[in-house]
């Protein structure tokens, strides 16, 4: 069976592209193969040009004749060498010449006629044809070449437009194979005669043209159309940096997106596979790996899905919409007939027309250059109707755009309109008009030009970015934050290959600088962009550039600070359908009234907020709680080393050491709040006690709970952490003294909270644990969090684990974002 191949003037551009044209050629394993070429790029134009001058008589003509000769003369010596070559030259010698000899005659004439031009021009496939055919041959596969105006009749059909005849073309192609059996045929695209034997072309439609019909008169197996892309973009990539390539197409959804400027075939070109189901292939040469888009009639990716319904969305600008109102055009038949005839005679072409069936108004919409006219001679035409009101108006609505969802599954598949419209709204873009055809392979909407690429980049991520899209701002790249990023930069490519989540950091902010973007930072050159791209920051204006983002449907804020006045907003973000993730204690420690109210809010959307950080940094404290709480265990207590800050000083506060030299590598290796003061002074571990007792059901406040501060009363009113820190050593005795005491007993210290459900309180305090304690097992910033409830009361449940640091915090707040996803709709 055959397969038909097609390259364009930029695969066939230098001589290196031939000779891959030749392997790729030699790489398809098919039975026969016919590969239809155009001329080298540029050599088109060049020949054209060269009637053109002859014709002015412009006798640069003769060197631009030289240069046409020169640069295939280059091109074959590179490619070919010996007998190959010196044949191939020597028949463009004689080209040259005879096209010499027809130029001098259109030059003297000053004048060309179509099929003279059409002659010299298609030269240019003649000689890229041969160079193939030899480069091809060159690697002891048979091959020939085949001048297709020698099997190839055509007759005109329009202006600048042709129809094959099949039969009479059949016929000479059957007698060219009896003469040339070869398993692969070099033809030349473009070219072609008329049933008189006169040299003509394809005219606009060219190659892709020649590869179709002569694909239909082969009844080939496939048709590839090799071009510099990787096929059928599901949008204008430059408008909608998500667009995907389509793996398949319908003909007639090909045809559709043709239409809009897609860089499909021209629908001409389909019409001679498409009655004999013969598939076309666009794929890239320049990227062989690539599988390309398929044109087909039964496209393979049907999976049934609501959202895969729509294939592809298109965009035409510089459009006006003319709206025909009045009572009087209702049930009178010929109204809209006498519009577009108005229309047809001013020559406008008419984009879409919508009217609704009540009959009052009809509109449509036309390129705006042309709506003066159409305005001006309506007018006229309806001069009387609108004197005596059986015409209220002839409006033109200028600026306008239409997007446009093409898929063939749309056809009766209910809710596709309603997603699209739904998407649209979420944007907040105003639809003026909408048109569907009954054939309902396309759904039009007219909007303002100024909406139109925000209008594409919505519709276009609700039906092609998956679900589980997620935008994200991070708020606070610190240590936490920071790590974050990077962790977030390490993975996700794995997420979005193995789990369908793809995470996208669209704003970075810190409390001076942030960075914006709308579809993904690269998180490569994080700080390196927020140094040097960076604006002012603005709360407000980040969180702005969250909601108003409608290329992705799912956004989550994950606020990375220490910041009480960042944690007032949660409540205003999840009202706005922002999900919250944060390591920040403040919020879920703070005045209760504010608390219960985000709980409450929670509770009752559908946006999220997840907390697993804020006790014991990436331990699954939060989570086991509440999956107690939630499958019906009482909590009696809660009891545990919650800060990772002191459980480091007090497992390494030993020996000669001095407290304050164990305090400062805690806050080197990160362990602790911003100010260290906030760990030492137990406020730290009131909070994680706070957010568990609030999570088990009490009501208590940050002040309910005695703490024993551990900052010494001197240093309390320090005025920066650093001068703290300087201080701190002065104290260095007083902690030796009572760290010897402990040890006389047998005893360590250990600072530790606790939560008691029974009684309704919560306390922290420092106690004196006996050396086999579990509490006096631990080391480096390990937590141990014991809970005692109805069904761990014998021994309770138990998780331990390093519960500060950089790594297992960031990983904590990572795995609330994989839990939002999941809960999303992720694969699990
Ligand atoms: N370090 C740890 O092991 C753990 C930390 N956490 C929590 O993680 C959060 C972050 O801690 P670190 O990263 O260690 O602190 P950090 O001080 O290194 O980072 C905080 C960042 O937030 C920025 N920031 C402060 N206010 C801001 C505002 N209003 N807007 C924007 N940015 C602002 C700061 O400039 C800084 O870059 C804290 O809430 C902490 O309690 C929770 C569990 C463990
Ligand atoms: N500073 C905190 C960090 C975790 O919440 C600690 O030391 O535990
Ligand atoms: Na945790």
């Amino acid at each position: 069976m055959w397969s038909v191949h097609k390259f364009g003037g930029t695969c066939m551009g230098t001589p290196q592209r031939i000779q891959s044209v030749a392997d790729i050629v030699l790489g398809d394993s098919s039975e026969r193969k016919l590969v239809i070429v155009s001329a080298m790029s540029k050599v088109t134009d060049m020949m054209y040009n060269l009637v053109h001058k002859a014709q002015s008589r412009d006798d640069s003509y003769m060197i631009a004749l030289e240069e046409v000769f020169e640069k295939h003369m280059a091109a074959a010596k590179d490619l070919l060498d010996g007998e190959d070559l010196a044949s191939f030259l020597s028949q463009l010698h004689s080209d040259v010449s005879s096209l010499r000899a027809m130029l001098s005659a259109i030059y003297i004439a000053g004048h060309a006629t179509e099929s003279f031009s059409d002659f010299v021009v298609g030269h240019g496939e003649l000689w890229s044809a041969q160079m193939l055919s030899y480069a091809i041959k060159k690697s002891g596969a048979p091959c020939s070449w085949m001048d297709t105006r020698e099997v190839l009749v055509v007759k005109p059909s329009g202006p600048n437009q042709v129809d094959p005849d099949y039969l009479e073309s059949e016929n000479r192609l059957q007698k060219w194979f009896s003469r040339q059996p070869a398993e692969i045929i070099v033809a030349t695209g473009f070219i072609a005669s008329t049933a008189e034997n006169i040299p003509t072309t394809l005219k606009r439609d060219g190659s892709d043209f020649s590869a179709a019909i002569i694909g239909s008169l082969v009844r080939a197996r496939q048709v590839t159309i090799w071009t510099d892309v990787d096929g059928v973009f599901s949008a204008d990539p430059r408008k909608v940096s998500e667009a995907v390539i389509l793996s398949t197409l319908s003909y007639q959804e090909a045809w559709e997106m043709s239409y809009f400027g897609a860089n499909v075939l021209h629908p001409r070109t389909i019409i001679p596979v498409m009655k004999d189901n013969i598939p076309i292939v666009i794929r890239n040469m320049f990227n062989i790996s690539a599988p390309g888009t398929m044109i087909c009639r039964q496209p393979a990716n049907d999976n049934g899905d609501l959202d895969a319904c729509v294939k592809s969305f298109a965009t035409i600008d510089n459009l006006a919409l003319v709206n025909v109102e009045g009572t009087g055009m209702a049930g009178v038949p010929g109204t809209s007939s006498a519009i577009f005839s108005v229309v047809k005679d001013v020559g406008a072409n008419v984009i879409m027309i919508s009217q609704a069936s009540s009959e009052h108004s009809i509109c449509f919409a036309v390129p705006e250059k042309e709506v003066a006219a159409v305005s001006a001679a309506l007018h006229v035409r309806f001069r009387e109707a609108l004197a005596v009101g059986r015409l209220s108006k002839v409006e033109v609505i200028n600026g306008c755009s239409i997007l446009a969802a093409v898929g063939l599954r749309m056809a009766s598949t209910p809710g596709v309109s309603a997603i699209l419209f739904d998407a649209l709204a979420k944007a907040n873009i105003n639809v003026r008009a909408i048109a569907q055809g009954c054939s309902e392979y396309n759904i039009t909407v007219v909007l303002k030009q100024e909406d139109c690429v925000r209008a594409l980049r919505a519709a276009h991520s609700r039906f092609f970015l998956s679900k589980t899209t997620l935008a994200v701002g991070i708020i606070g790249p610190g240590l936490i934050g920071g790590t974050l990023l990077n962790q977030l930069k390490d993975q996700a490519a794995v997420l979005k290959e193995n789990m369908n989540i793809d995470l996208r950091v669209i704003g970075i902010t810190g409390s001076s600088t942030m960075l914006l973007s709308d579809t993904g930072i690269d998180l490569t050159q994080w700080k390196e962009l927020l140094r040097k791209e960076a604006e002012p920051a603005d709360l407000a204006n980040f969180v702005r550039h969250m909601s108003d983002n409608h290329v992705f449907p799912n956004k989550v804020l994950v606020d990375c600070t220490a910041d009480t006045s960042v944690a007032s907003h949660y409540y205003d973000w999840l009202k706005k359908g922002i999900h919250v993730i944060t390591p920040n204690k403040k919020a879920n420690s703070g005045p209760l009234d504010q608390y219960l109210k985000l709980r409450t809010l929670q509770r009752a959307s559908y946006t999220h907020y997840f907390y697993e950080a804020t006790v014991g940094a990436g331990l699954p404290i939060i989570s086991t709680l509440r999956g107690l709480l939630e499958t019906g265990d009482k909590i009696l207590h809660i009891e545990g080393i919650f800060s990772g800050t002191l459980s480091y000083i007090f497992n390494n506060f030993e020996g000669t050491r001095t407290f304050s030299d164990v305090v400062a590598e805690a806050k080197e290796a990160g362990y602790t709040e911003p100010d260290p003061r906030d760990d030492l002074s137990g406020t730290d571990v009131a909070r994680k006690v706070i957010i568990l007792a609030r999570e088990s059901g009490l009501t208590l406040e940050l002040s309910d709970i005695p703490v024993k501060s551990l900052v010494p009363e001197a240093l309390a009113s320090c005025s920066s952490a650093d001068e703290f820190m300087q201080k701190l050593p002065s104290f260095d005795e007083d902690w030796a003294k009572q760290r010897s005491e402990a040890e006389a007993a047998g005893e360590v210290l250990r600072y530790v909270g606790v939560v008691d459900a029974v009684n309704q309180k919560g306390q922290v305090e420092l106690r004196r644990y006996k050396r086999d304690h579990p509490f006096a097992q631990l080391s480096g910033s390990d937590n141990i969090i014991a809970f005692t409830t109805s069904r761990y009361k014998e021994q309770p449940l138990i998780v331990r684990g390093p519960g500060a640091g950089a790594e297992v915090t960031a990983g904590g707040v990572f795995c609330d974002i994989l839990r939002l996803a999941s809960s999303l709709g992720a694969p699990s």
